[in-house]
Parts: C-alpha cells; structure tokens; sequence
C-alpha cells in the first residue's frame, strides 16, 4: 500500500484517482508546522503540496520512503529542489490546470485597478457617493508590457489584443516568430518599463527575476503607470514601488503575491490607497483546483507504480512522443548497468554510454540515468533512482562519456556500456528484439545472445573440449539448473566466455569451485 499525505487544503474531486485506487491511502492534515510534518513524514510515499507547505531539506532528510512530491499548481518554490534530486525524490507539478484561472485574475487586477473598483467600492458600502475620486483610465489604446511570456504571459498577451492593448513583451525563450504569432512586440525589460502603461509580471521566482522590478526600473516608467503581481511575490521590490508611488510614477498597483506570505498586518502593501491586494488567489477557482489536483494525482500515482511521467522539475522534461519510443528501452539500460557493475571489478571511474541506430537521433538523458542507476544500485540498493543517479554518479567522480552514431550495425537499436575502473575496462551491449524482448548481444569482445534476466554465471575461460560438460556436472552436482547456455569466443581454441542462466543463484561456493576448474580464469555471478 502507498500512503500519501495531502498537506494543503486541495480538490477532493481532483485527487478521487488516488483516493479509489486499491493501492493507495491518502491521509489529510493540513497547517501542519515543518516540525510536525517532519515527525510524520516517514511514513509516507507521496507529498501532496500547494504553496502553503515549505517543504524543506530538513523534513526530506526525515522521509525515508518519500518517492514524490506532488505541487498541484504550477510554482515549486516553495519544495528544496535541490535537497529532493539529492534524496532521489521526484518533484511534479501540474503546470497546465491554473494558466485560465490566473490569467483571468490578472486581468481583474489590470481593471480594479485601472477603475478602483475595490477603492470605490469600500467608499460606497460606507454610505459615501463619491463619483469624482474614481475617474480610472481605459485599457484600449494603452501599452501592455508583460514580463514572462510563458503559459500565464501569454494567455494575458491574447486577451489584451481584444481589448485593443497594444503589446511589448519580454521572455528570454521568446521568439520573434512566437511574438509575431502572439501579436507582442519584444523589448527589454527596460524598454517595457519605459514604454508601459500597464505592466505585468508572469516569470516564476528565481535569483533572476529577484527584484527584475526595482528602483532603476521605476526611474525609467511613464507617470502613472500601473503595475500588477499575480506571479510571485519579490520579482517587483515591494518596498521600491511604494516609493514610486509616493513619487507619483505609479498610479496604481494590484498584487496577489508578497515575499511573505501572509504578509504582516502593517505591511507597507496592505492598506495603501492605491494598492489592491488579494490573498494569493490566482489559481483559486474551482476549475483549477480541480484541474490541478486531477493531473498531478495521474502523475504521483504513475510515480508510485513506477510507471512513466511528465512533469518532473527536477528532471529534464522529455516530450511524450520521444519518451514513448525509449520506454522499450528503460529496463534495458537499468540491466545492462547492474551487469556490467557485477561483472567488472575496482571502484568506476569512467562510464562511456554509445548509442547506436534509430537511439542516436533521440534524447537519451533518461536511457543514460537508467544505465547509471542500474550500476551504482549494485552497491547503493534503493538509495539511487533515476532522479539522483548523475548526481550520484558526480558525488564520487565518475565521468560520464556519451556516444552517438547513427550508423546501423545489425541491429536497430544498439545500446553498448564501457565501465572503466581502476582495474579494468569492460563493455556490455544490448538491444531489444521485437518479439524476443531484451538481449545482452555481446560481452567484451565477444557475441552472444542472453536474456538479461534472474541469475546469471558469466564464465571466462579456455576454449576447450569438455568444458560445458565439467561446468554443468559441477552445477548439477549442487542442484543448480541451467536454464540457458551461451558460448562466446573469437576463434576456437582461444579464449571464450560462457553466459549461463541458471534458475536459482548459486552459492558462493559453488561459484568459488567452478572458478577452479582447469582453463577457467574467472566466475562472475551476475544478479539481475
Ligand atoms: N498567483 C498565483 O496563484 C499563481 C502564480 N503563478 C506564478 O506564475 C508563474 C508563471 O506561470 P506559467 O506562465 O504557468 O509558467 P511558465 O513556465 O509557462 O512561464 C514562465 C515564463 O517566465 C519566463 N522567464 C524566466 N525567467 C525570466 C526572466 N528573467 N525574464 C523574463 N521571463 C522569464 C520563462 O522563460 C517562461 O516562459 C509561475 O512560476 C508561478 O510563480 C502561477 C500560477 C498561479
Ligand atoms: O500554481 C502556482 O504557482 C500558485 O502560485 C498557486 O498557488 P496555490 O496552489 O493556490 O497555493
């Protein structure tokens, strides 16, 4: 049974997937301190987040069966990325379900705060009716400059075009074709702040984009400009637009984030006239949480299940199209990298991965993560996944050299693993046959045709007669039944190795007498 904590208040309806599967208990406990999270958290395979919960190195280092986190939403700064790739924990997010629903409320702010509507509002519940203090102005024939033209950025740019905005727009991915698409005419950030009437921040919190609005930026802006934050919290300095509106450069401010959330009653933001403030509200609709909450339980359970995913932030994305094709080859990799680490002796040094055929043309970061864990798991056990294996691997200085050529050899698809170490080089490599599944295709410098499976004896020796027969007499003597027999060898009566599949494992002596046996040279057994 997988046990998964939700943490922050998110859609019932949404996480119904996790909440009827057979495998899976979900357990809800909101508002917990990180203490309290961290006294609990080891009993869980799953974290459930929003913003809410920091999830912090300190309460990872206490999940010792944590596989996920799950962030229904699509902001991680609030999850220690760096911690999570270190513990091998997947992080997830749903990027997709929330862009509507704060788009939408950014262009609520755009209009409270063009009209006051909050300001006026509050006069006129108080029995004043004042017509002369809220003469806001029009969007139409106005300058739009949105910072951050992702998802949210650019669902903004579209609707601003309706209202006849016009559009500078600045992402660093953002290119003159997608701008022209969009209908945004790109600029710095300063150009945006020098030509903007309305200026809107859609780019998440990185060292980057830290105060990207700040007092330089404000000596540049138009006078009464207006200026809107349903993004985060410190990409405009908070204190640095206060002063501006007190200099009459900003005429009015809508802001949905704070650098801390919730912001202290005596806020600078809070209570000032001509800012409008709402409790981080951009993805609360009950769309969004509904959308969130469905896409990153489908993504947590294929975690848990050990099934292919999407959107992991602590891995590199892979589109579905390229990961359907080297999904074949995940279990693979992961073998050819526990035999390998069995068969070759001394600590790594080097792994050279070469692919060739149709591989050699796809992103194979996910093949060669599979590889590595698959070595390094032979003494690391379940603390190396997919998610921390390169990390793992630098940790102990092992290079990683990749190879690609798309010249076809016999197969379609040829995976080929050298392992350096400070005592030899081997090479392992395989390939998946339609129909007959994976196959270890050759060893060193031998071909052979294995199966990867189970229990295997990798024997080194002379090519000489009766070998095969003193090998099996040997295994059969102490109940050990081959299942598959393979000899490699470049010529006769040279050098060979045999690769045997045996059904259960042998012991440790019988693995010891076999590699006495006259014109053998050495006996691996290989565990897979
Ligand atoms: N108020 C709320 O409740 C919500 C807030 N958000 C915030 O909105 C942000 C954006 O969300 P999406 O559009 O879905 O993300 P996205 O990843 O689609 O877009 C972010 C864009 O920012 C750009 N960017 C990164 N650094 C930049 C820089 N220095 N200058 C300009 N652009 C830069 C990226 O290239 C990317 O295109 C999230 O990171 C999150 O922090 C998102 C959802 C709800
Ligand atoms: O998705 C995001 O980045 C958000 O900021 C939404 O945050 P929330 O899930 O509403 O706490």
């Amino acid at each position: 049974m997988y046990k998964v904590l939700v943490s922050d208040p998110i859609s019932d309806l949404g996480i119904r997937q996790l909440s009827e599967a057979d495998d899976v208990i979900v357990d809800k406990k909101t508002g917990l301190s990180e203490d309290e999270l961290t006294a609990i958290i080891g009993e869980y395979d799953a974290l459930l987040v929003r913003s809410q919960t920091k999830v912090t190195a300190k309460i990872m280092q206490a999940a010792a069966r944590l596989k996920v986190i799950g962030r229904a939403g699509v902001g991680v700064d609030n999850i220690d990325l760096e911690a999570a790739t270190q513990r091998g924990i997947v992080v997830v997010n749903a990027p997709d379900g929330n862009t509507i629903a704060t788009c939408e409320l950014t262009f609520a702010m755009l209009m409270a705060v063009a009209r006051q509507i909050p300001q006026a509002y509050k006069k006129t519940v108080s029995g004043e009716w004042d017509r002369k203090s809220f003469v806001g102005v029009e969007l139409r024939n106005k300058v739009l400059g949105v910072i951050g033209m992702g998802r949210i950025g650019s669902e903004v740019a579209k609707r601003a075009k309706v209202f006849g905005m016009e559009i500078v727009g600045y992402d660093p991915f953002l290119t003159q074709e997608r701008a022209d698409k969009l209908g945004v005419k790109l600029a710095t950030v300063d150009e945006i702040a020098s030509q903007a009437d309305f200026i809107t921040v859609h780019t998440p919190l990185t060292n980057e984009t830290r105060n990207l609005i700040d007092r330089p930026q404000f000596q540049l802006m138009k006078k009464g400009v207006r200026i809107v934050n349903c993004a985060r919290g410190g990409i405009i300095n908070e204190q640095a637009l206060v002063e501006a509106i007190e200099e009459g450069i900003v005429a009015g401010a809508g802001f949905d984030v704070f650098v801390e959330e919730p912001p202290a009653p005596d806020h600078p933001l809070l209570n000032h006239p001509k800012i409008v403030v709402t409790p981080h509200l951009g993805a609360s609709t009950v769309e969004a949480q509904e959308n969130v909450a469905i896409d990153v339980s489908e993504e947590v359970l294929h975690i848990l299940r050990n099934e292919p995913f999407k959107n992991a932030v602590n891995m590199p994305p892979v589109p579905p199209i390229v990961l359907n094709k080297l999904q074949p080859y995940f279990a693979l990799s992961e073998k050819l990298g526990r035999f390998l680490g069995q068969m070759t002796e001394g600590p790594a040094q080097e792994i050279t991965v070469g692919f060739t055929g149709e591989l050699a043309d796809l992103d194979t970061t996910h093949l060669n993560r599979y590889i590595v864990k698959g070595l390094l798991s032979n003494h690391l056990g379940g603390d190396v996944n997919i998610v921390n294996a390169m990390h793992m691997a630098k940790l102990r200085d092992i290079k990683i050299v990749v190879q690609k050529s798309s010249a076809s050899e016999s197969f379609t698809n040829l995976i080929t693993v050298t392992l350096k170490t400070d005592k030899e080089t081997r090479t392992l490599a395989g390939t998946v046959l339609e129909g007959y599944g994976e196959r270890i295709v050759k060893i060193d410098k031998y071909t052979v045709d294995a199966s990867p499976e189970g229990a295997m004896l990798l024997i080194s020796h002379n090519d000489k007669p009766g070998m095969v027969g003193r090998v099996g007499t040997l295994l059969g003597m102490n109940d050990v039944n081959i299942a598959s027999m393979q000899v490699g060898r470049k010529e006769a009566g040279g050098s060979a190795i045999m690769v045997l599949a045996i059904d259960k494992h042998a012991s440790a002596e019988v693995v010891n007498e076999l590699s006495k046996l006259p014109e053998i040279m050495k006996v691996k057994q290989i565990i897979l």
